[in-house]
């Protein structure tokens, strides 16, 4: 199962490596991060990229192990916005001499760059954005401008202290005409002594949620007061602006300049397993070790995993955990296969590849964010320690339904794109994720044949039922629409209920990849079996959870909605034999969870003792501010009787 879940045995043995690494490494310690202040847990950090870089140079890291290296470090730094944004925004929108000048200074760390697109006044609409670049021929530089106090940057990761250049997403004003947002790359600092250039404010935006968690990350401001750039310095691929001051357009579509916005979104649905995994990996454990109740005879109390509501709420978190992992495995083939497309100059696929990972994004995100918090309560009272890992890992990761995208505004993306879809149904094919829609006329006809609990064990009829609800939900709305006048005003007015249908789509496409994997041979005994489990689960805990929308569309009857609950109840019986061993699976080191509750070698309990009297408050038995603020109450003479 661990070879399942890390892809393959290379995989495997590679993220193995980097894990060990970093775990025996003295300098990647963790644990006091909570009770760092500001400057002290920005420096740590500083200090822990310096040495993952040098741990990269010195032991000549491959790209693919450089990675596994930073995730395990496990700190949100500077550097996930220069390999994650900068560099390969850079290589997507870059014309091949740009790509020949930065990307060798960047992948030397000679420059640091952060992706510089949201601004104070605006962050999902990107065509909002009020920092303008203007072309000025007789220098043949561009001025970028903050024109208004809306128009700072606001929030790009790494800007607000580490950075020497970002990428700025700014309107371009050509000859006195406006021709949309396009990225320019901007130095921010000197390389010599780091001090902001002339034109340029730069800082740090301030705290954000949690103790340690992202605060280890420089989320920037940054205004400019008409900073010159050379010409060159604009992102060309997409559209080029002539030393003459001529705009020119070339064949490639204007989206592409948000193309480094599908390759992040891709990564996140991967990074939406690997937490989910990490939490559910926690809960499972220490729902093993916990006990509470059902003593029978002086004999053990009941362990926790075993009373059903408690399989109920953790069981499905694991299965999504792992339909996450294959269809972030599926994703990464659709991006790489989009990718090679548009160097092909082949965009055909690329509408699909936006809703994918503006969808997938939105709804792995959502179902992480939540699932986490579930853990934590799974986990009872020392769930909310921070010792327990589970604070900390929310913390970082609640904000991944905002960043790259605010998951509902994303949905509504992928709204638009099944709408489009099922209004072109009568003479357009629909294919790919959505090739389901071409059979709409069956799915709108056909019900359920489901007749016992066992018929749900069929990957045949679960598809058919995502299938049929998803078109349906569609269709209706497309009804829906269709009475407007006005296509736009439509579209605000049933957004709700387009959200409900994107989210139907993406539920799809989830089951699908799942029960597409399985038709793959997957090596190793009992392996397969134990993914076809989980695979159910997923299925019919969603159907279980949306049963609303199964009998709303009419394909469901409440009897079949009862069998599937009656079947998930058989499923989780047996999952519970292989939870550990499925959890186990991961590979994760006592140092990645980061948890006491999670431990490998589940000796919970010596461990919180012990780690309670490390806290600082334990140093005295007399705290700090006892004698100056509790004494003097204690000792107060009350002249009042009652009191
Ligand atoms: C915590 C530990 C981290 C470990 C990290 C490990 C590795 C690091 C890897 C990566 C780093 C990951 C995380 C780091 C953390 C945070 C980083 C965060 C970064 C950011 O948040 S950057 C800013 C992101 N901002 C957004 O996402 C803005 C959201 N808004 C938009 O995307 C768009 O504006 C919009 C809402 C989708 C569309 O706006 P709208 O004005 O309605 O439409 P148009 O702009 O006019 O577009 C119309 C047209 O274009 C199509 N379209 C839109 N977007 C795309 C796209 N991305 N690709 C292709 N096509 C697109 C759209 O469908 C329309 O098409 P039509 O055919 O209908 O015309
Ligand atoms: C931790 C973190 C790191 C970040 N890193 C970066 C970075 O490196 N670089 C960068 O450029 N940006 C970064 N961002 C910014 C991020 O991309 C934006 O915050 C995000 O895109 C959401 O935009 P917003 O803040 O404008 O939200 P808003 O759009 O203001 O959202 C507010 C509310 O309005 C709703 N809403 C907005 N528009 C619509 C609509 N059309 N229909 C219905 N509802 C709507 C949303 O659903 C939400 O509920 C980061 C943000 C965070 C939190």
């Amino acid at each position: 199962m661990k070879v399942a879940w890390a892809g393959s045995r290379e995989t495997l043995e590679l993220s193995d490596r980097m894990a060990k690494l970093v775990a025996n490494d003295p300098v990647f310690e963790k644990f006091t991060r909570p009770m760092l202040g500001r400057k002290e847990l920005f420096k740590n950090t500083l200090r822990k990229a310096a040495h993952g870089w040098k741990l990269i140079v010195d032991l000549r890291l491959t790209e693919e192990e450089a990675k596994w290296l930073r995730l395990y470090i496990d700190e949100p730094a500077y550097t996930d916005l220069h390999w994650g944004m900068f560099i390969p925004a850079i290589e997507g929108q870059g014309t091949e001499e740009q790509k020949k000048k930065w990307l060798p200074l960047a992948q030397k760390m000679k420059i640091i760059g952060c992706y510089a697109q949201t601004e104070l006044g605006h962050g999902s609409n990107v065509q909002g954005l009020e920092t303008t670049a203007t072309f000025d021929p007789q220098a043949d530089e561009f001025v970028i401008h903050s024109p208004t106090l809306t128009s700072s940057k606001w929030w790009p990761g790494g800007l607000g202290k580490a950075s020497t250049h970002a990428l700025v997403y700014a309107r371009l004003i050509v000859g006195g005409e406006f021709h949309g947002v396009h990225g320019f790359i901007v130095q921010l600092r000197s390389l010599e002594d780091h001090s902001p250039l002339p034109g340029i404010t730069v800082g740090d935006i301030g705290l954000k949620f949690g103790n340690g968690a992202y605060n280890t990350m420089d989320n920037g401001v940054l205004r400019f007061d008409h900073v010159r750039i050379p010409r060159n310095q604009m992102l060309m691929r997409v559209s080029q602006v002539t030393k003459e001051g001529k705009y020119m357009q070339s064949d490639v579509p204007r989206q592409l300049i948000y193309g480094t916005m599908v390759y992040v979104r891709q990564t996140i649905v991967v990074d939406a397993s690997k937490a989910l995994s990490r939490a559910v990996c926690i809960a499972t454990r220490y729902s093993a070790v916990r006990r509470q109740f059902g003593s029978r005879n002086g004999g053990p109390e009941t362990q926790v995993i075993d009373y059903k509501t408690q399989q109920s709420r953790l069981f499905p978190l694991l299965a999504s955990a792992y339909a996450f992992r294959f269809v972030g495995e599926w994703l990464k083939w659709l991006y790489m296969d989009v990718k090679q497309r548009l160097e092909a100059n082949d965009f055909s696929t690329l509408p699909e590849a936006h809703a994918c990972t503006a969808g997938l994004k939105s709804l792995t995100t959502t179902a992480t964010a939540d699932g986490i918090e579930e853990c934590r309560k799974l986990c009872g009272g020392h769930g909310y320690l921070v010792s327990s890992g589970l604070p900390e890992l929310f913390a970082v990761y609640i904000p991944a339904c905002t960043y790259e995208g605010d998951n509902v505004v994303l949905l509504l993306q992928v709204a638009r794109f099944i709408v489009k879809t099922v209004s072109e149904l009568g003479y357009k094919q629909p294919v790919g994720t959505t090739a389901y829609m071409g059979r709409v006329a069956t799915l709108m006809q056909n019900n359920c044949a489901v007749r016992t609990a066992e018929d749900w064990l069929n990957p045949g009829a679960i598809v058919e039922a995502f299938e049929a609800r998803a078109a349906r939900m569609a269709v209706a709305c497309g009804r829906q629409l269709a009475k407007f006048e006005n296509p736009e005003e439509g579209f605000a007015e049933l957004a709700s209920d387009l959200v409900e249908a994107s989210v139907a789509h993406c539920q799809l496409i989830v089951v699908s990849k799942f029960i597409e994997k399985l038709q793959q041979d997957i090596p190793g005994k009992g392996v397969k079996q134990s993914l076809e489990i989980l695979c159910y689960v997923y299925a019919l805990f969603l159907l279980h959870k949306h049963q609303g929308d199964f009998l709303a569309v009419g394909y469901l009857t409440p009897k079949q909605a009862l069998l599937a609950n009656d079947q998930l109840r058989t499923l989780y019986s047996k999952v519970r034999p292989n939870a550990i061993a499925l959890v186990d699976s991961f590979n994760y080191t006592d140092h990645y969870l980061g948890s006491i509750l999670g431990r490998y070698d589940g000796n919970v309990y010596p461990k919180l003792y012990e780690a309670a009297w490390e806290d600082p408050l334990n140093d005295s038995d007399v705290a700090d501010g006892f004698h100056q603020y509790v004494q003097p109450i204690l000792k107060q003479k009350l002249h009042s009787a009652k009191l």
